[in-house]
């Protein structure tokens, strides 16, 4: 065999930029967080790193499930909260509008909504608390999301309640 391992040339090291830059302007409903997600593109296409722990937040949860959301144009998923896991969902793709609606007792941010925009135009990973109500509209082609929430999905006992959109008692109405 001519090929050999010292053939290959391996990859330099390097530093990735920073991406913090602002995807939302105003207040985020308490324990939300919105993290850009860098895209790198050339000429093959485009990779992008969805979740590390490299350089996390030291509370940041271990990645134990991930799935992947598929959605139609138009489609609605909602109105939902989880009572045990946060959801980290990675949007890079598509054009999604995500509302959250904060309904816990004693929150600071009790009554508020948050609507967002996350998509190819603001790639980024949300992170939605349990007990915050959401719900998810694909505003364009038919686009996918990638969830990797806190906690394992059991089958058994889903960790999911839900309210079918639309409901008089949220006070939010997509167009
Ligand atoms: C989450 C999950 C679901 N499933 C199965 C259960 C159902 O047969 C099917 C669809 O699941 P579900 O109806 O729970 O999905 P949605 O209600 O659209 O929920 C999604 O949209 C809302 C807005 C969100 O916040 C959720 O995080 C996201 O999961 O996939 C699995 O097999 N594994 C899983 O990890």
């Amino acid at each position: 065999m001519d090929l050999k391992l010292d053939n290959f040339k391996p990859d330099e090291p390097w530093i990735p930029e920073k991406t913090d830059t602002a995807a939302h302007d105003g207040q985020l409903i308490d324990g939300v967080t919105i993290t850009p997600i860098k895209v790198y593109g050339d000429h093959r296409g485009e990779l992008v790193e969805l979740l590390t722990l490299r350089d996390a937040h030291p509370d940041e949860e271990p990645i134990v499930h991930v799935y992947r959301v598929t959605a139609v144009p138009g489609s609605i998923r909602g109105w939902v909260y989880h009572e045990r896991q946060a959801d980290r969902l990675a949007y890079t793709q598509g054009h999604f509008r995500i509302v959250l609606y904060d309904i816990r007792k004693g929150s600071p941010t009790e009554g508020m909504i948050n609507v967002l925009e996350l998509g190819e135009d603001n790639p980024a990973r949300l992170r939605i608390p349990a007990f915050v109500v959401h719900a998810v509209q694909n505003r364009g082609e038919t686009a996918s999301f990638v969830n990797l929430p806190t906690s394992i999905y059991d089958p058994a006992m889903p960790d999911k309640c839900r309210l079918k959109y639309p409901d008089p008692s949220v006070p939010y109405e997509f167009d």
